[in-house]
């Protein structure tokens, strides 16, 4: 109960007063727990069901006029200036629906041109509250009103009565039982809900926080950075390019660099000025494109939308390098590694320089891996042999480690521009494709890049780390071409079981992911409303006009935002209660109409409103400012 509670000293008042005139009104502080004073149950509710039972306050004689109070009309949508000014708070809408103390629920209805607002959950505001607890008796409507009441009223709340319904199979308040059996405990309390509202604030004492977990905020975080951050070093690169501007070097340029077929290359990321994504650029430095119908495979390459290849998007010759350059862009993937960069480098290094650490080095890859990226691999090359074109560069620096165990092949469709020349059969090198994949297997089970080149050795090493299964396959791969041997032949190799087994983690990853989307599903609502609120709260260019000052209809959205985020508890201390934030901000979207207590900051006044008038109020404040700022 923190949310609603202020300090008990100063909880007596219960009249809608002017701020401005409350000086006029306000009773000395000694009287403040007179027997005299009117209950607020009896202002607010129209019943105080502890007048009997030892409530202090006065409670004027039983009388129908003022316990309850019929609507003459429905209440109205907004509140109006008048209506903050009022004296004393009247309510408007028939308290029967809500009242704690009627006994019987209502089976007359009359349809009203608005619905009237059915508050399952608004808690009498009880002075006994530690001894005894509320129960919620006959605060509802009778279920088939209340259902022809919705349907006319407004379609979308269908919704909101098939939720209500199914409360109220589990509620005894509800059901005929409910008002036979009066129940000790607290009455469940459930929001109205509809698809507006999406879900409750997840309980303080849950441990799941409300937002994405923090591995994958900080991974996306840091691929956001990958995308926008730039190296403090000069380089020496062109402004423009083919319409892609601010170009960065994916990498240093290495003193001993090692050539992409005859050619040096050099990946950039750059921004496209159409669209404002980043992509990845491989420059060919040097290369005199001799046959503009070699940008064919480009074109077929750009076709293909796999979920295990970089996707090719343009192909284009350049001179803005003071060069003759080729360049193909492709989708850029922050923050991706390649499996040479991963497993192999440093065992490379270590080779190189002699080391007798040579060999033990690499991270060995677990079974369960491997399998993965054999089935990525090969159902890559699987799309690629069927759209009739060959990967020709199935090599651990041209594939990517995206995200966790997510494997791409990147760079496809270059090697059709540079050896256009000199077409060979495609049948020919999808054979090699198949080749290049075994010598990939033997390099990721041995950490050596050139493990095949000493085949005894690398077949024993497999044999000691992996299963039968890996080393059969990896020969099949390198073995002879010939008309049986194709990638449909190594997929029927890798085995039913292990592609099972690869779907259910691909399904378990997006269950996963989906749950994370969940938690932020509700934030982009909630920012906006937050900012609107910014831009109305404390604006001292309006204090002097009535609407916004504190006895204009404005008032109501401080109080407010008082009532979300400047609770206090019992003692006075702050309430800093994100779940109650999270859940005010999600009924003030939706505008439902169920009612608050707002308490004005001296707590001498206090206005009962539902959401909806101050969404409404809200929006007004929002479209004046809005209007004013053209
Ligand atoms: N599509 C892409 N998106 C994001 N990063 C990429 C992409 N393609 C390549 N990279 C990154 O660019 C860097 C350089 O790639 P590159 O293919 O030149 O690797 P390399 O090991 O230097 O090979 P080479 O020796 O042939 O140049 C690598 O770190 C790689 O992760």
């Amino acid at each position: 109960m923190a949310y609603f509670s202020r300090p008990q000293s100063s909880n007596s008042a219960v009249r809608i007063v002017n701020p401005a005139e409350q000086d006029d009104i306000a009773k000395p502080q000694a009287k403040r727990d007179s027997p005299q004073r009117q209950c607020r149950n009896i202002l607010i509710y129209g019943s105080c069901r502890f007048q009997d039972k030892g409530c202090i306050y006065y409670h004027p004689p039983s009388d129908n006029s003022t316990n309850v109070a019929r609507p003459e009309s429905p209440a109205p949508a907004s509140l109006t200036a008048q209506a903050v000014n009022a004296p004393v708070f009247v309510p408007k809408t028939s308290l029967n629906t809500f009242t704690a103390t009627s006994p019987t629920p209502s089976h007359s209805f009359s349809p009203s041109p608005s619905p009237v607002p059915y508050y399952q959950s608004h808690e009498e505001y009880d002075p006994y509250a530690q001894q005894q607890s509320t129960n919620g008796h006959g605060q509802m409507l009778d279920e088939q009103d209340g259902a022809n009441q919705y349907q006319q009223a407004d379609p979308h709340h269908l919704t909101y009565l098939s939720d209500h319904m199914a409360q109220a199979e589990y509620d005894d308040t509800v059901n005929s039982l409910g008002s036979f059996y009066s129940s000790a405990q607290p009455s469940f309390v459930r929001q109205s809900l509809n698809y507006h509202l999406y879900t409750h604030p997840i309980p303080e004492t849950f441990t799941p926080s409300h937002f994405i977990s923090d591995t994958i905020r900080e991974e996306l975080t840091k691929r956001c950075e990958a995308i926008h951050s730039t190296p403090l070093a000069p380089y020496n690169v062109p402004d423009e390019l083919q319409g892609y501007h601010t170009l960065v070097p994916l990498e240093p340029t290495p003193s001993d660099r090692r050539k992409f077929f005859s050619w040096f290359s050099t990946m950039y990321r750059a921004t496209n000025a159409n669209d404002g994504v980043a992509y990845a650029l491989r420059r060919v430095e040097n290369f005199r494109l001799m046959h503009q119908a070699a940008f064919g495979a480009i074109e077929s390459w750009s076709r293909i939308q796999h979920p295990n290849i970089v996707r090719v998007r343009e192909a284009f010759t350049t001179r803005a390098f003071n060069d003759n350059s080729l360049v193909v862009s492709y989708d850029y993937h922050p923050n991706s590694q390649t499996l040479f960069e991963l497993y192999l480098r440093a065992n490379q290094q270590s080779y190189q320089q002699g080391s007798r650490m040579a060999g033990s080095l690499n991270t060995v890859i677990p079974e369960a891996t491997l399998w993965s990226y054999i089935i990525q691999i090969a159902n890559a090359i699987r799309a690629t042999h069927e759209a009739g074109l060959a990967v020709r560069m199935v090599d651990p620096t041209k594939i990517l480690l995206t995200g966790k165990n997510r494997l791409r092949i990147s760079s496809c469709g270059i090697v059709d521009v540079l050896l256009y020349d000199t077409r060979q059969d495609i049948a020919i090198v999808q054979q090699e494709d198949l080749v290049m994949f075994g010598r990939l297997v033997f390099a990721l089970c041995c950490g050596n890049l050139a493990a095949m080149n000493t085949l005894p050795k690398a077949l024993d090493t497999m044999g000691r780390i992996y299963s039968a299964d890996v080393k059969t396959l990896a020969l099949y791969l390198i073995s002879k071409p010939g008309p049986h041997k194709n990638i449909a032949q190594v997929i029927d190799m890798i085995g039913k079981g292990r592609l099972l087994k690869e779907m259910d983690e691909v399904q378990i990853s997006t269950d996963r992911l989906e749950s994370e989307l969940m938690s932020e599903l509700e934030n982009g609502r909630l920012v906006r409303l937050l900012c609107k609120f910014g831009f109305i709260n404390e604006r001292p260019e309006f204090a002097r006009e009535p609407r916004w000052s504190e006895t204009g209809d404005r008032y109501i959205i401080k109080l407010f935002r008082d009532y979300v985020f400047h609770q206090v508890d019992e003692n006075g201390n702050p309430v800093v209660n994100l779940s109650h934030v999270l859940a005010c901000l999600n009924k003030l979207d939706s505008g439902t109409d169920e009612r608050i207590m707002l308490v004005s900051r001296d707590e001498q006044s206090c206005l009962v409103v539902s959401y909806k008038e101050v969404k409404s109020c809200i929006d007004a404040a929002f479209s004046d400012l809005s209007r004013a700022s053209r």
